[in-house]
């Protein structure tokens, strides 16, 4: 199948989707207990992106308690499984007190699968007593030398927490996922250029954040330039305010991992995101005009919110 797909290399030298379309969290998020209560549209929203063209990007994690929709969906779909990028994510807190290990084998149990893709520490909060960062990351590079986790990586990790791993580790991460949209591009102090130096993939979670808060921001007027600008580039170059925030995320070398409740806009990230271009001149004026505006933060608050005076600082 011809597509305009495009992929990103890993300092692995692997290749990765240049957009995840399907996350199974945040809008699909099923609260713990909550596991066997099955969400048929997610499990046909799931189906209806594994019958586009291309790789099929699918972001699961273990609190998500969605993985019985992931199974499903990749059970009664014909793609083959090289033409599927599964990310999970290990929970390190709220998850019975299970280990890498045992997170891992149920995932993969869970959702049918006998390896992942990428395997993401899910942030670096750990609860279980006398378990530190390194030895959930030791865990991680033994599940990728196995082959059973085709990349690894962790997710809303801070500058001094890479640090950690990266002195204590032996394998680099290839991937950090973490908050970043135009109304918070700095989700912790430094951790876009450090990431960026290292050679560590970003991938931004909520890119559609400022849409998902439009009515009420639009009213303010720091948000008033940055919408009207939006609304002009998708005039111009006849694709939706979502696909152009998006396009943005791409060109700051970034992955955007979003989804949907509707099939047009799982297609559109899928099918039409590297279709048209943004000038320089406009992914830095999205920036600028981004950057007027107060953070907004929707994920790790309560970790967080302290860095929020430097989470939209010029970089
Ligand atoms: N590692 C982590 O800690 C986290 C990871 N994630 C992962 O990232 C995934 C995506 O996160 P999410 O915040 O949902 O991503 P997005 O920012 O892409 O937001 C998706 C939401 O935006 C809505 N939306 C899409 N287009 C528009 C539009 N044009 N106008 C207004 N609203 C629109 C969608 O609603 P509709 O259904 O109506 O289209 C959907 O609910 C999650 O599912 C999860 O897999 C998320 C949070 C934290």
């Amino acid at each position: 199948m011809a597509t305009n797909q495009q992929f990103v290399t890993l300092n692995n030298g692997n290749k990765i989707p240049a957009v995840g379309i399907i996350g199974t969290g945040t809008a699909w998020f099923k609260k713990q207990g909550q596991e066997e209560v099955i969400s048929p549209e997610l499990i046909e929203q799931i189906k209806y992106a594994l019958s586009l063209p291309g790789v099929i990007h699918i972001d699961a994690a273990e609190c998500y308690n969605t993985y019985v929709e992931v199974g499903k969906a990749l059970e009664q779909s014909n793609r083959p499984r090289d033409q599927i990028f599964i990310t999970d994510k290990f929970s390190p807190q709220a998850n019975d007190g299970r280990t890498v290990s045992e997170s891992f084998e149920r995932g993969l149990a869970r959702m049918g699968v006998d390896y992942v893709d990428l395997y993401l520490i899910h942030c670096p909060f750990i609860s279980r007593q006398g378990y530190s960062l390194e030895d959930a990351w030791s865990e991680l590079e033994a599940l990728y030398e196995s082959g059973k986790a085709k990349n690894i990586g962790v997710s809303n990790f801070r500058v001094s927490d890479l640090q950690r791993i990266l002195k204590s580790g032996k394998v680099k991460p290839q991937v950090n996922q973490i908050e970043f949209h135009a109304f918070l591009q700095n989700q912790t102090p430094g951790i876009f250029q450090f990431c960026q130096q290292q050679q560590i993939q970003l991938e931004a979670y909520s890119p559609l954040a400022p849409l998902q808060r439009k009515s009420d921001e639009l009213k303010t007027a720091a948000g008033a330039p940055f919408y009207h600008y939006l609304e002009q580039l998708a005039s111009k170059y006849n694709k939706s305010e979502a696909l152009i925030l998006l396009r943005w995320v791409t060109k700051r070398h970034v992955i955007p991992v979003t989804t949907s409740s509707k099939p047009a806009r799982v297609k559109d990230a899928q099918e039409n995101l590297f279709t048209f271009d943004l000038t320089d001149q406009e992914v830095d004026q999205i920036t600028s005009l981004g950057l007027l505006h107060k953070p907004l933060r929707l994920y790790w608050n309560e970790v967080y919110a302290d860095y929020d005076s430097q989470a939209q600082q010029p970089l």
